[in-house]
């Protein structure tokens, strides 16, 4: 990680820091980009020889969507925008053939570009039509959710749900850059902000426990966007996501630990049919791969009990309903984990020791979920 002045804080910003520049290895080389006002930094992501740029916004940012497309028309690109769905709506076939479709109308080639400017869902979305445009254009992620930030915008793993499943059909296409305009943060609603909190939480499991501390020391001030800690937060996951990524972009082995608390949490996402936010559905699996690992022999209680109480300082959730396991043991048999029949969990040894557990008996699947199941 490494600090530069190539976009100094606005006067007035609060942290009046400079931008913080994490470099995440691969085939070619990516920056993302962690600070205030960095807008101006999106003709030097995008690189030589791009001139038409499609902005892809979800319909709640219009306004944004439109200010990053008239910046680059007066930075001299042939700018348009393609406006999708909210939410995980966005995340359709069908949404993604309109955006092949303005592509092909504005006759975009292999020299243009996408930017994604919005949350996960947009970022996924933007990423997966720029892997599949003339089989791959360049994307810049503009992530405007604490959840896009710390995870969704970086490492390239970009996709679209159908009927059957999340992220059933994807790409990994990674950026040619992200920013990070904390700014933005400011006018997402605190669920928002707090179901991001649940991925930046899964990097303190698996790989960074600095980060759970800064929770445990002060829930409250990882409300506020505004306050250093969620800075620090952001950086320390953004590190985390870029050292597992930069070792393995097509997951096929140490990348999985970043799916800690996702087989059930993705299966609650399809079952709950997208009503409830990733980060919140990824809290509950999170808690039940806890349970799992202690009652495999593997985690110790107080670990467990740990998952609870970072988690639920958060108000984040930890139990799902009772009457749906078997709908959601169907559902993770479509995970991308699972082989054949067998099921594969990532699980902890320890905090910061992540592993897998392949295989378990249906009674001790059964015996996770009875704790954290509600009526
Ligand atoms: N590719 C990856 O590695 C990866 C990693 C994690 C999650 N994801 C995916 O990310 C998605 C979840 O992303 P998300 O939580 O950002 O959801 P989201 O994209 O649906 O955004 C949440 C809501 O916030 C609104 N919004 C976005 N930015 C805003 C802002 N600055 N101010 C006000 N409102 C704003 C959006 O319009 C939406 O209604 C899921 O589909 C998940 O599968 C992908
Ligand atoms: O980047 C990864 O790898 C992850 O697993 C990060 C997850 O937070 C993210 O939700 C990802 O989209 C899940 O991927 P999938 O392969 O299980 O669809
Ligand atoms: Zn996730």
């Amino acid at each position: 990680m490494s600090e530069d002045t190539a976009a100094p804080a606005p006067a007035g910003e609060p942290t009046g820091r400079a931008t913080t520049r994490i470099t995440v290895a691969g085939e070619r080389p990516y920056d993302v980009l962690v600070g205030r006002g960095l807008l101006g930094e999106l003709p030097g992501l995008l690189g030589d020889g791009v001139r038409k740029v499609l902005v892809v916004h979800p319909r709640a940012l219009r306004t944004t969507g439109e200010a990053v497309q008239e910046d680059l028309r007066a930075a001299g690109y042939e700018a348009l925008v393609a406006e999708v769905p909210d939410d995980e709506d966005a995340k359709s076939a069908q949404v993604a053939a309109f955006c092949w479709g303005v592509l092909g109308q504005a006759s975009f080639t292999r020299s243009d570009a996408v930017v994604a400017v919005g949350g996960g869902t947009v970022t996924d979305l933007a990423g997966f039509v720029a892997a599949t445009w003339l089989r791959g254009v360049k994307v810049v992620h503009v992530p405007t959710t604490l959840l896009a930030m710390v995870d969704a915008a970086v490492g390239g793993k970009t996709g679209i749900n159908t009927a059957e499943g999340k992220n059933l059909v994807g790409a990994f296409h990674p950026p040619a850059g992200v920013l990070c305009d904390l700014a933005v943060l400011e006018s997402l609603p605190v669920h928002d902000l707090l179901a991001g909190m649940a991925e930046v939480v899964k990097t303190g499991f698996i790989a960074d426990p600095v980060i759970l501390e800064r929770i445990e020391a002060d829930p409250q001030a990882v409300r506020d966007p505004a306050s250093p800690v969620v800075r620090e937060l952001v950086e320390r996951a953004v590190a985390v996501k870029a050292d597992v990524v930069g070792r393995d972009l097509r997951d096929l082995g140490d990348r999985e630990v970043l799916n800690y608390g996702h087989t059930l949490g993705h299966a609650i996402e399809l079952v709950e049919r997208f009503a409830w936010r990733h980060g919140a559905a990824v809290s509950v699996g999170m808690v039940f791969a806890a349970e799992l690992a202690a009652l495999a022999g593997r985690l110790d209680e107080a670990v467990v009990e740990r998952h609870r109480s970072v988690l639920g300082s958060l108000g984040l959730p930890l139990t799902y309903r009772g009457d749906r396991w078997s709908q959601l043991l169907q559902a993770m048999g479509r995970d991308k984990k699972t082989r054949g029949d067998l099921l594969r969990f990532v699980v902890l040894d320890d905090v910061a020791r992540p592993t897998r557990l392949e295989g378990p008996d249906p009674q001790l699947l059964a015996a996770a979920y009875a704790s954290i199941s509600r009526d």
